[in-house]
């Protein structure tokens, strides 16, 4: 089943055209990376998702609302607690507090970070409050969650590992996730699909089925045949980077 569609979207910032007739689709439980240049347009798809910007013409479906969104930068509240900030979306929703709270603090607990519940984001690292931001984005949405190159702030390390917990999180979760960023590694490691934006305005993206198996490791990044993807998908960031 579709969770999410754009059917020939057309979107511009005043004079700007951005999106031309753009066609896409994500099915239930996908995880589809959208890679691109710079300023391509990327986030504004998630803004027309999200609903923060309206389509010229064209329909943008969501099976499920309302989407989670985890922007680029973390975006928590600084005088709210982490709990509060993980609540933030469930008394958007007018749950009743208890329950809200039991269903927060039991995922706080599940991601490790049930002795920082009562601490603000200040006290916490980097990785620690992405995945506040993260909690945050399951606990808005039914279905579709929207990162928007979630770690590229962090260092490498902790990077590595937040990846290896998303992965196992987005299929614990079945959650269905379109998430932007610019490393190449991490799209196909994440990924069961890239879509490759190819040219300014967006009109066609390119779709790479990432050949790797479900259970996946690091190490497979390194065979022949998804090295040879990666290749390709390199080639294809150059040529659009150069249209811009
Ligand atoms: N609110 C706005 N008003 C006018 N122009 C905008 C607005 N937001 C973005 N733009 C322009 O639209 C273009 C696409 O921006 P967008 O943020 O969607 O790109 P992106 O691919 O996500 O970029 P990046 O990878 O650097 O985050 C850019 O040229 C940007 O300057």
């Amino acid at each position: 089943m579709e969770s999410l569609a754009l059917q020939d979207v057309c979107f511009r910032y005043e004079e700007q055209p951005i999106l031309d007739h753009v066609h896409f689709s994500i099915q239930e439980g996908e995880f589809v990376s959208l890679i691109g240049p710079s300023g391509c347009g990327k986030s504004t798809i998630f803004r027309l998702i999200t609903g923060l910007s309206q389509a010229q013409s064209g329909q943008v479906t969501v099976a499920k609302q309302p989407v989670g969104y985890m922007p680029q930068q973390d975006l928590l509240l600084p005088w709210r607690t982490v709990l509060q900030n993980t609540l933030l979306p469930l008394e958007c929703q007018r749950i009743p507090k208890k329950r809200a709270e039991e269903q927060s603090k039991a995922l706080l607990e599940e991601f490790g970070l049930g002795a920082y519940m009562h601490k603000k984001p200040k006290d916490l690292s980097g990785g620690m409050r992405q995945r506040v931001a993260f909690i945050r984005a399951l606990n808005a949405s039914q279905d579709v969650l929207l990162l928007d190159e979630p770690f590229s702030a962090l260092d490498a390390l902790t990077k590595m590992e937040l990846q290896d917990w998303l992965y196992i999180q987005a299929k614990k979760w079945r959650k269905t996730i379109l998430f932007i960023t610019h490393d190449v590694d991490e799209a196909l490691y994440l990924s069961d699909r890239i879509l490759t934006v190819q040219q300014t305005p967006i009109h066609t993206l390119h779709e790479t089925i990432v050949p790797m198996e479900h259970k996946r490791q690091r190490s497979d990044l390194a065979s022949k045949e998804v090295q040879d993807v990666k290749q390709q998908l390199i080639y294809m960031l150059q040529q659009g980077r150069q249209q811009l």
